[in-house]
């Protein structure tokens, strides 16, 4: 039997502060029938506010030094500020939208960034997603939408990528549907020319990151962007993309897509 269609899209903090092009993608999100699920990342607005407390922000490959400090922050603006913001916002245009951490109903557990060369401080990997529980709020027709934060089952809350909590998502509901995962941001997808912002690369398989990563071509946000879209396809994910956030509206402007 065929699968259903599943959409898994994740916006970042460039699109959750462009408030014309949040509304934007929110309404455009809400108008898909087929069940969605929705992740979210912020990093922007928690170094802000981090900004604003005097506290120190510190980002290694594109992923945050979390100190206890820096972890209610993200707690704070993540699972608070933003998520209300988002599920309030996709009420407006009728979507059933209800917000989430991976503690909430205990859909998202992690453990703690092992170290190694790094201490991340308050940094989750995902050990487990629930993908019942998931399956279970999509039949009820609810939209899920998750915020960047995780725990370990111990009561403690983790500081999670939003890119990587938006893979294993879409890895762990990939038995269930055929599962298409869109990473939407404010540029067309991963460029050729970061100056260039036409310059958009269609194709990317591995042998391709492997060649524009060693050339420096991806850096920062994009590098665990890249690596979770093929995670994901290793996971058997059907379709994973990169492109503006109003790809979402008609899947037709030029954007990147991945394979292995
Ligand atoms: N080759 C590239 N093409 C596109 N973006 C790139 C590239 N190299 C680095 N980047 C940076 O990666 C960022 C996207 O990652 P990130 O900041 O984590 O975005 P988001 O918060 O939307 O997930 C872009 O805004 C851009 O500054
Ligand atoms: C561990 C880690 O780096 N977590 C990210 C979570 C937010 C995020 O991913 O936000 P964007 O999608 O807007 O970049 C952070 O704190 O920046």
């Amino acid at each position: 039997m065929e699968k259903q269609k599943l959409l898994v899209a994740k916006i970042g903090g460039n699109i959750i502060e462009d408030e014309v092009a949040l509304q934007s993608f929110l309404e455009n999100f809400s108008k898909i029938k087929e069940p969605k699920i929705l992740i979210h990342g912020g990093g922007k607005s928690a170094t802000q506010l981090a900004a604003k407390l005097g506290v120190k922000t510190e980002m290694i490959d594109g992923r945050r030094i979390t100190s206890a400090e820096n972890l209610d922050i993200v707690v704070m603006t993540y699972a608070g500020l933003l998520n209300k913001r988002i599920v309030s916002g996709l009420q407006k245009y009728n979507c059933n939208a209800m917000g989430l951490t991976g503690a909430d109903a205990n859909v998202i557990r992690a453990e703690k960034r092992p170290v190694q060369f790094i201490d991340y401080g308050y940094v989750g990997d995902v050990v487990e997603v629930n993908d019942t529980i998931i399956k279970g709020f999509l039949n009820q027709k609810i939209t899920p939408v998750f915020c960047a934060v995780t725990h370990d089952s111990n009561g403690q809350l983790f500081n999670t990528n939003a890119d990587t909590i938006a893979s294993e998502i879409a890895s762990a509901m990939s038995p269930h549907y055929e599962v298409s995962l869109f990473y939407c941001f404010e540029l067309k997808g991963v460029l050729e020319n970061i100056k260039d912002k036409d310059s958009v690369i269609e194709h990317i398989n591995l042998e391709k990151y492997n060649e524009l990563r060693d050339a420096q071509v991806i850096a920062d946000g994009m590098l665990p962007k890249l690596q979770n879209c093929f995670e994901a396809l290793q996971k058997k994910v059907s379709k994973v993309h990169i492109a503006n956030a109003d790809f979402i509206k008609d899947n037709t402007t030029k954007h990147t897509t991945l394979s292995l």
